[in-house]
């Protein structure tokens, strides 16, 4: 098989990082940007790699540049970017060509380019990249998605880029077209609900308690030598102990309060919804981002609305903990759900347990529990629920009442837990097993004549309204 030779639009964060890990596994790169001083300031830090990073002015002089067949990575921002370097690429681009779309790209318009870049004659490979600047550049989780004509080639490159989980690559050819990019937007959606229940116990030792974050840190600190071990735990410590050196306050003090968002996590609630799903934790989370932006509105509505009579509480160190692993496995429960039924919809065959396997390192939500997950997949899950592997219903047990004290005590002092909240309703929903919805069913066919099924025999009815 000919090794293709690599190129890359987007010398940005990611673009940088990941171009200075294709050389240092040993690949010449032709590198295009806008801003072609951006490739100057790589190439002069570079140091050794630097001689197997190329700059060209054109993306026609980036293609010319290299060697057939070629593999262009793309790493710009998801939308009129991504189209407009596919525009400029293919008038130059020769059969057994590919171009690889490493950013967030929602996954229906990865589809739509996979058909038009093969009608053309070339390949495509949607690909979502995780891991940040640091991940891009020494290893980063990969979930790709396209024909396997178009994977093979390029494997051995993108095993060696990957991150490795005790020798494994976290790469893996997931299904065709917009595979890859949809598990990677249900990734982020996970990611945002992870982020925002721990955002939460922030708020709820900064605000309930009065804790200072270097009162703080240690304790994540702590849980990340724990089972809540994971890169957003020890990031969150990590960001509490930041000091801001003009001022020499606590850096998270200075930061204003309003999340940005760019789409991923949105868009998974989105594709739940379209789908029939439930993804309560990560729609929370994304509702929060909103919310947060509204800073402005927020600030009157604290002068005017009622807060409760107290307002302050200590809470358990080990309850805090215990609720946050049990809203993590709530909220991978929910992604994973979100797979399942994507899966079934466009008939991709997602392997589940592959995908917590290749986000066991490398990613921004690899946590000790991916190893589990993966594990419970590889068994046979009643009704293919995690949340019914004897190992999670068992952690639910043990744990679920930790939460419920966290968010009662949360609710009773006025301080806002939506994604934990979510997170046990959501449970409590799923263990119903007669549920509320025979009221509605009673309402829809009073107002509408909608009929409903019966608990006593077969066949349609009206009620006696
Ligand atoms: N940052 C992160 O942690 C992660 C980002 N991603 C995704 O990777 C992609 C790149 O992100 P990131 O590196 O952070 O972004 P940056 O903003 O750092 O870099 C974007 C790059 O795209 C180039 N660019 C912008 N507009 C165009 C255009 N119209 N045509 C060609 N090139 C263009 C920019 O050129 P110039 O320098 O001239 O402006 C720059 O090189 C995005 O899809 C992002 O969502 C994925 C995982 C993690
Ligand atoms: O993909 C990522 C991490 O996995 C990117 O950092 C992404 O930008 C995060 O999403 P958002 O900007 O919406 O918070």
């Amino acid at each position: 098989m000919t090794t293709a030779s690599m190129g890359l639009i987007g010398v940005g964060t990611m673009g940088s990082a990941l171009a200075l890990n294709i050389a240092e596994n040993g690949h010449d790169i032709a590198l295009y940007n806008l801003d072609p001083s951006t490739i100057d300031d790589l190439i002069s830090g570079a140091g050794d790699l630097a001689p197997r990073l190329t700059k060209t002015e054109s993306v026609e002089a980036l293609v010319a540049a290299m060697p057939t067949p070629r593999a262009i990575v793309l790493l710009v921002p998801a939308g009129g970017p991504v189209e407009a370097s596919i525009d400029a690429l293919l008038p130059h681009l020769t059969p057994g060509d590919t171009i690889i779309d490493g950013g967030n790209s929602d996954f229906r318009d990865t589809m739509r380019r996979t058909e038009r870049v093969e009608a053309a004659g070339f390949q495509y490979l949607g690909v979502g990249v995780s891991g940040g600047e640091e991940g891009a550049r020494h290893g980063p989780s990969m979930m790709v998605g396209g024909s396997k004509a178009s994977w093979e080639p390029l494997r051995p490159v993108l095993e060696a880029i990957a991150a490795k989980f005790e020798g494994d690559p976290c790469v893996a050819h997931l299904g065709p077209d917009g595979a890859g990019h949809f598990v990677k937007t249900v990734h982020n959606g996970i990611e945002y609900a992870d982020m925002q229940m721990i955002a939460e116990v922030y708020g709820l030792l900064r605000d309930g308690e009065g804790r200072k974050p270097s009162e703080i840190a240690p304790l994540f600190h702590c849980w990340n030598e724990g089972t809540l071990q994971s890169y957003l735990i020890e990031i969150t410590g990590k960001v509490l102990d930041g000091v801001d050196p003009e001022t020499g306050k606590p850096m998270i003090d200075l930061i204003v309060d309003q999340a940005g968002q760019k789409g991923t996590g949105r868009w998974t609630v989105i594709e739940a919804i379209r789908m029939g799903q439930s993804a309560s934790v990560i729609e929370a989370a994304v509702g929060a981002r909103v919310l947060s932006s509204e800073r402005v509105v927020r600030q009157a509505a604290s002068k005017v609305l009622a807060a409760p009579d107290t307002t302050t509480a200590i809470f358990d160190e080990g309850d805090l903990e215990s609720a946050l692993m049990v809203g993590r496995i709530l909220a991978y429960a929910q992604g994973f759900r979100i797979l399942k039924a994507a899966s079934e919809e466009f008939s991709w065959d997602l392997d589940y347990a592959r995908i917590a396997e290749i986000w066991r390192a490398g990613c921004i939500i690899r946590s000790a529990l991916l190893d589990d997950i993966s594990q419970a997949f590889r068994s046979d899950l009643p009704h293919g629920r995690l949340i019914l592997a004897d190992e999670f219903a068992s952690l639910l047990e043990t744990h679920i009442g930790a939460l419920r004290r966290v968010v009662a005590q949360a609710v009773t002092i006025g301080l806002p837990v939506p994604a934990l909240s979510s997170a046990v309703s959501w449970y409590d929903e799923v263990r119903q097993a007669r549920g509320t919805a025979d009221m509605i069913q009673g309402q829809r066919d009073f107002f509408g004549a909608h009929g409903f099924r019966r608990l006593d025999k077969e066949g349609d009815f009206h009620g006696p309204w």
